[in-house]
């Protein structure tokens, strides 16, 4: 770790706008046809940039849509860092995934007592949590080593992809079954239900009792369970398949989940095992990476190494942070901007916005906003506080649901709050760091397989912008043409006066 540098520097506030993504004018571009008037003064008067935020340049495969995991460990690690997604693909190219000892032996203990082998998670190739890509290399190693049944629990998306492709994709799912020689589907359930992450276990133990006892609506196929649902992928109920008899888990099954993204599988996946030990099942489990969940669940694939990054490095400066996000974002600054680690840090408050959520984010686009907002002008007017780590969630979150009008007005709350923030930057001598962690609603259309254009919330792989507001105003270097996100912890740590931390290899853009 860096030792501290003595050149005095200023108190900051770093603001992430989850889903602020750059694409040029088009006709599904929320962001450019937003009235944003501050957020254009203060992107085109002061340093300003656009940073790479998906792919490579954070540690994803090519051309693969950021995502808030990966964005905010970035932001704070300062570096790119190999993602879930990425260090599955590597050990599925090169053979270990299929002869990771864990998976061996839990596949070889199946074949030998004629336990079934089921298998749960998203089913789409969205990569932001699942991949069925995956799926198929498990139903690969369960055919190789002779698992007498392999049952698939399919949870339907329209978040990460287009709503409406559902059926295709549980199509695409029963195909690699069938090349792969294994595996049926036993039940289908949108993720609205089985991947809620705010503790509805209402919902949660829908899914529950549809994967673990088979309790669901009859269907005759996954597709009739798709196309029933009258509030799209995300919420198709819970269904059983008539034809699946024995999908039930049974006493000596095995378990593998196969999201490699924690923190929507995470509560059902507690509930379940808790459910399956109330129920006298003793069911051996793997995750494919790895999750936090209370349940010490063994994980095929395990996580990078995200130490050194900005909590490290003010914490050993002893620079006080304050953060702050709504619930739907908390985690996001907090514990994946400092690299998945929960440890407490006595020099970081947390201030976790609760408020109203909603079912149906069209119909309030303003979220909690203001409270957030008051929340960081509380923060910056206090002169122990050096730095406010914020995230505005409504771009992001109100893109998610694809509709076009609610996202331009997230938008339009966005910049008022943006000009709120500012206000009190320049009131408490603070710069602002002004940048996205994804994109998403500058572009709200995707061509489906059939060629028409369909809404589409979910995130892209253009690159997101990034504005210094100076705490001395008449400062006004040039930023570099192009950044990423593996520039902002250094460029944070500079402007308040230290070194980059010797783990980062991002730079300072000023
Ligand atoms: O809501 C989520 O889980 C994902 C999209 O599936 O979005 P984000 O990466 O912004 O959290
Ligand atoms: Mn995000
Ligand atoms: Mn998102």
């Amino acid at each position: 770790m860096t030792a501290p540098d003595t050149t005095p520097g200023d108190p900051g506030i770093l603001l992430v706008l989850d889903g602020w993504g750059h694409a040029p004018p088009a006709a599904d571009n929320a962001v450019d046809a937003a009235s944003t008037p501050v957020l254009d003064e203060l992107t085109g008067r002061y340093p300003s940039t656009l940073a790479y935020a998906s792919g490579e340049a954070v540690g994803l495969l090519p051309g693969t849509v950021g995502n808030s995991e990966i964005g905010h460990m970035v932001i704070g690690a300062g570096r790119p860092l190999p993602y879930d997604s990425l260090l599955v693909q590597q050990h599925i190219d090169s053979g270990e995934l299929r002869e990771n000892p864990r998976l061996v032996s839990l596949l070889d203990a199946l074949a030998v007592r004629g336990g079934a082998l089921h298998l749960v998670g998203l089913c789409s190739d969205g990569q932001i949590h699942a991949n069925v890509g995956h799926l198929s290399e498990l139903l690969a190693a369960a055919a190789a080593r002779r698992v007498p049944r392999v049952w698939i629990h399919a949870i339907t998306d329209g978040r990460d992809v287009a709503d409406g492709t559902a059926e295709t994709y549980l199509t695409q799912v029963t195909e690699l079954a069938a090349a792969a020689g294994t595996g049926a589907i036993a039940g289908v359930i949108g993720r609205g239900y089985a991947m809620d992450k705010a503790g509805n276990l209402d919902l949660t133990d829908r899914a529950v009792h549809l994967v673990a006892d088979a309790e669901g609506t009859e269907v005759n196929t996954a597709a009739e369970a798709a196309n029933a649902s009258e509030r799209g992928d995300e919420w198709v109920d819970p269904s059983i398949l008539r034809d699946a008899p024995g999908a039930r888990i049974a006493d000596g099954d095995g378990l593998v989940w196969f999201n490699f993204r924690s923190d929507r599988i995470q509560q059902l996946a507690d509930r379940l095992l808790e459910h399956l030990a109330a129920t006298a099942r003793t069911v051996d489990t793997l995750s494919l990476a790895q999750y936090d969940t209370r349940a010490d669940i063994p994980a095929l694939v395990q996580r990078a190494d995200a130490s050194g990054g900005l909590a490290d490095e003010l914490t050993a400066a002893g620079v006080r942070s304050v953060r702050i996000a709504e619930a739907e974002k908390f985690e996001h600054v907090t514990y994946y901007i400092n690299g998945r680690d929960s440890t407490a840090r006595s020099v970081e408050e947390h201030v976790r916005i609760t408020g109203p959520g909603a079912s149906d984010y069209k119909a309030r686009p303003e979220m909690n906003l203001d409270q957030v907002t008051d929340a960081v002008l509380d923060a910056a007017a206090r002169p122990e506080v050096d730095l406010v780590i914020a995230n505005l969630a409504n771009i992001d979150v109100v893109g998610h649901t694809g509709d076009y009008a609610a996202t331009v007005k997230a938008c339009e709350h966005t910049d008022a709050a943006v000009a709120r923030i500012a206000t009190a930057a320049a009131e408490s001598g603070r710069w602002l760091l002004l940048v996205g962690d994804h994109g998403n609603a500058e572009k709200m259309t995707k061509q489906a397989p059939d060629g028409t254009s369909r809404p589409y919330g979910g995130h892209t792989t253009h690159p997101v912008p990034l504005v210094v507001v100076p705490a001395n105003k008449e400062a006004t270097a040039a930023l570099p043409q192009r950044a990423t996100l593996a520039d902002v912890a250094p460029t944070v740590l500079h402007l308040l006066g230290h070194k980059t931390g010797s783990a980062m290899t991002g730079r300072p853009l000023l």
